[in-house]
């Protein structure tokens, strides 16, 4: 996952709006940020390796200059962790098109070979991202070459109606288009969240602002209109004018995992609180603890990602809810690390028992999923040494037993602790007396209680069923094989590539 956010403001300079609706976001990218401008025919972009309070200081006000303009938090889930691969990414022609992305694309070889070789286009990074923007390029340029170049917002609409024809995948995505205005369109499963929204501007026009999580808008004012649409696209126009495009039928079929654990739980995504449907995870978890009849003293959340789940398990249940866990604010998520060493090491700097109440008493621990099991396992192990006589565990999802293909870091089958093993073998691996998986039709349950009108999710990590075109055994063998993030930290890969993290940042074009 990635946080996307564009802003169009009619009165001011967008920058500071951007940096703090980019801090609301940061959850769902620690790797990279980046902003891009536009300001009388001029890009201005900063970008680079890094958290957004260490990527920009007040300073970069003073260059990032502009009424519109767009930022991204990186998670790195396809091409390298190059800071050359932080987003936004540039193409110069048609119009000049910067552009953020949240998502995975999965057929990119085919859009790689497509771009390169019959449009003679020069990729400068190993991103998914700046391919998708190339055959964004490509499909207005043609959409040009047969409407002419007179209706810019006709031509864009068409060149997008093009790309998700022949773009396979989850993405949602937000565009500078030179002297047109903020383009931001949905793929046409609606995989990945996108929402819109609007503020009161003085004069003529409106201010609008698109964001990954609605949980950006309020902190500059901005009241949320909806969700785009799975296959719609959106553009602001530069006199506040908001232009409406259904570029292909869609059905919208949203990512379950952004429920669970990816989303801020103060979000809304496509009509669902975040919030409410982790509740009624600990809902139906609490049955199966019911029905268990296991003696439990204390139930005790993972911090902080289970801790609804956990009060409404104790809700219902009885059992006493203890904060026995402690979470050192100052560490980074472990699951976006990259490596499997660093990722176990820093657990537990992260987590630290209180003995006082673990000593002698059984336990419960809930968490919101259990991947590759190495949070888990080493909280299990910190609860013994802290006293406990008894560890049982529940996850508020079901085993993760597949590949992510549409932009969580979760590549390869053979990582996941629930691929090929029994429960009662996780359980013993993870060392737990008792182990409780939230079963799928209780998350689904969950999650679609918010919107009865959501017909389907994307489970695919929990069923293996991947909603999308083009995901054939094949490819998913491929990802064992291959790694799709390459660990390279190094600059950019390509001669002539350039590394954008100047303290100046300069105009483009
Ligand atoms: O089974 P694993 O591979 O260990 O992954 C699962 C863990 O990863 C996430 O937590 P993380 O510590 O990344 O972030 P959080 O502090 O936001 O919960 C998630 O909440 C689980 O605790
Ligand atoms: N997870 C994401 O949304 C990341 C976007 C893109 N695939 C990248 O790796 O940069
Ligand atoms: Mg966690």
């Amino acid at each position: 996952m990635c946080g996307i956010l564009g802003i169009a403001n009619r009165n001011d300079d967008v920058f500071a709006e951007i940096y703090d609706g980019l801090l609301m976001l940061q959850h769902r990218g620690q790797d990279a940020s980046g902003v891009v401008t536009y300001t009388g025919g001029f890009f201005r972009e900063r970008k680079a390796n890094g958290l957004v309070k260490d990527v920009f200081q007040p300073t970069d006000a003073e260059t990032l200059t502009g009424r519109v303009g767009m930022g991204h938090v990186r998670y790195p889930t396809a091409g390298s962790l190059s800071a050359s691969e932080a987003q936004p990414f540039f193409v110069n022609a048609p119009y000049g098109i910067y552009l953020v992305h949240n998502g995975n694309i999965t057929n990119t070889e085919a859009q790689r070979e497509k771009v390169t070789g019959k449009y003679s286009r020069h990729l400068r990074t190993t991103s998914d991202s700046e391919i998708l923007l190339n055959v964004l390029a490509d499909k207005v340029a043609d959409a040009i070459k047969v409407n002419g170049s007179s209706d810019a917002i006709r031509n864009i609409f068409a060149g997008v109606k093009m790309t998700m024809e022949r773009v396979q995948g989850a993405y949602s995505v937000i565009c500078l288009v030179a002297g047109v205005g903020m383009l931001a369109f949905r793929d046409p499963h609606g995989i990945r969240p996108l929402s819109v929204a609007k503020r009161q501007a003085d004069g003529e026009g409106d201010d609008y602002a698109f964001a990954s999580e609605d949980v950006a808008f309020g902190i500059n004012g901005f009241d949320k209109l909806r969700d785009v649409k799975p296959g719609e696209a959106l553009l602001v126009d530069l006199d506040g004018n908001l232009h409406e495009f259904q570029a292909v039928e869609g059905r919208l079929t949203p990512c379950i995992f952004e429920y669970v654990y990816l989303a801020r739980p103060d979000s809304v995504l496509d009509g669902v609180s975040v919030y409410q449907s982790q509740i009624r995870m600990g809902k139906t978890l609490a049955k199966q603890i019911e029905k268990s009849g296991l003696e439990i003293d204390a139930v005790i959340p993972v911090p902080d990602s289970a801790r609804p789940v956990a009060l409404e398990v104790s809700n219902i249940t009885g059992i006493r809810y203890r904060e026995a866990l402690v979470k050192n604010r100052y560490v980074g998520r472990t699951f976006i690390m990259p490596g499997q060493a660093e990722r176990q090491k820093s657990v537990r700097r992260k987590l630290n028992a209180i003995p006082r109440e673990m000593d002698g008493k059984n336990i419960l621990l809930i968490d919101d999923s259990i991947v590759r099991g190495n949070t888990i396992k080493k909280i299990v192990q910190m609860c013994r040494e802290a006293g406990a006589k008894k560890v049982y565990i529940a996850s508020a999802s079901p085993p993760v037993a597949y590949p992510n293909v549409y932009g969580i870091d979760m590549p390869t089958k053979h990582e996941l602790i629930a691929n090929g093993l029994s429960i009662e073998e996780i359980r013993q691996e993870l060392g737990a007396d008792a182990l409780f998986y939230q079963k799928l039709e209780d998350l689904v349950w969950a999650a679609k209680e918010g919107n009865p009108d959501i017909e389907q999710f994307d489970c695919s990590c929990f069923d293996g069923n991947y909603i999308t075109g083009g995901v054939t055994p094949e490819y998913l063998a491929n990802l064992e094989t291959s790694s799709r993030v390459s660990k390279k930290i190094e600059e950019a890969p390509t001669p002539g590539a350039s590394w954008n993290g100047a303290r100046l940042a300069e105009p483009t074009s």
